[in-house]
């Protein structure tokens, strides 16, 4: 898919010989009477990791909702090819009271194949099993959402992400919140997945992830203030920077 606002010249990599799954040239996105990005001009390398940084407000969610392709541009040039994205909500943004098991939750994640409350296939079933086997939550398969731990509950969303079978996973705040054992779980996952052919994007607060993606967005008020290698961007004197008015994010 190719939306093109304003002709402009081809953003630099940031994984030096990694092609692009997403390119965004002079990007501005935001929601009605509110322009939240601006002129972002950028790539997420394919088959590869990369954390979008910054601050609270910075346009990191804003960020992934025009590369899930919920936030349309206003301007700018944006070059997203291959399957629709997958995109994986903040844990809290799912409510501890909604009746859904495990299961169900993950069967979510078809419902794009064919529509709300479908019969699911027998595809859709052995695509679900293979989601919970992935994220090692097979056996909590019948118990409610509410009743889960947060990293449990975390593993599910993603779960669910899975079961679109999207080569493009684009999740936000996957491991904040979370202790340092369930963080690096999570963590380690992303990155098999990339093994396995997918293209990871997350935003993040948690520093110990960010630095072990395999590329960074650095977002300020909206704009890029940097993008690279995370040993490149997420230097002390970047992010005291950043953060000198808003708090620290977790190291
Ligand atoms: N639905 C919306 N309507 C209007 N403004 C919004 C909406 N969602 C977010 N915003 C505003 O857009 C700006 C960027 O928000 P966004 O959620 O993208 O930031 P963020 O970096 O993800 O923040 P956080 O780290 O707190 O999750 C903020 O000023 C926010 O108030």
């Amino acid at each position: 898919m190719k939306i093109m606002f304003i002709q402009s010249t081809p953003p630099p990599s940031d994984l030096p010989g990694a092609p692009a799954r997403v390119r965004f040239a002079e990007l501005c996105a935001g929601y009605p009477g509110r322009q939240v990005l601006h002129r972002l001009t950028a790539e997420i390398p394919a088959l590869a990791t990369t954390a979008l940084v910054g601050p609270n407000g910075s346009g990191k969610s804003t960020l992934l909702g025009v590369l899930a392709g919920v936030i349309r541009p206003t301007s700018g040039e944006l070059s997203r090819d291959g399957t629709r994205p997958a995109f994986v909500p903040q844990r809290g943004a799912v409510g501890d009271a909604l009746p859904l098991t495990v299961r169900q939750t993950v069967e979510m994640g078809r419902w794009g194949a064919g529509g709300l409350w479908r019969r699911l296939t027998r595809r859709d079933r052995l695509v679900v099993d293979s989601a919970l086997d992935r994220l090692h939550i097979g056996d909590l398969a019948p118990r409610q959402l509410g009743e889960l731990s947060g990293g449990q509950r975390q593993r599910t969303l993603i779960a669910q992400g899975l079961a679109q079978q999207s080569d493009l996973l684009l999740l936000d705040e996957p491991t904040t919140g979370l202790d340092l054992e369930a963080g690096e779980r999570i963590t380690a996952l992303l990155t098999d997945l990339v093994a396995d052919g997918v293209t990871i994007v997350q935003a993040t607060h948690d520093l110990r992830a960010a630095r072990s993606a395999d590329a960074c967005l650095l977002l300020r008020e909206g704009a890029l203030a940097g993008r690279g290698h995370p040993a490149d961007v997420l230097t002390t004197s970047a992010l005291a920077g950043l953060w000198t008015d808003a708090g620290h994010p977790s190291a």
